[in-house]
């Protein structure tokens, strides 16, 4: 089971990652893009790393935007794999 993390330790959390917003049990971010076939490839290239970490994002598309929300569906809430995930997307922009 994936511990829930506290509200100081989001907070903590919250400082390495910078453009991330929380909104109550999750982190969001919106990514654009210069065109839909950009933000589509950041889609490809955030599932391969979802996958590989088993942790998904809540996400959509719209043209060459994509807003991505990060929360841990086992935890009710916020959990470590959830800012560990926002980094490597971050990582590979
Ligand atoms: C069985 C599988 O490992 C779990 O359902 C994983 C898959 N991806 C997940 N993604 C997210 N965001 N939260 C989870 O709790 C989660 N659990």
């Amino acid at each position: 089971m994936t511990a829930k993390l506290s509200d100081a330790e989001i907070e903590t959390a919250l400082a390495g990652v910078p453009g991330w917003t929380r909104n109550g049990d999750g982190i969001d971010r919106q990514y654009k893009f210069g065109d839909f076939t950009h933000a589509f490839a950041f889609m490809t290239r955030v599932a391969l790393l979802a996958e590989k970490a088993d942790h998904h994002p809540e996400w959509s598309n719209v043209w060459n935007k994509v807003d991505v929300r990060l929360t841990t569906h086992d935890a009710g809430g916020l959990s470590k794999k959830d800012f560990s995930l926002a980094r490597a997307i971050d990582a590979d922009e």
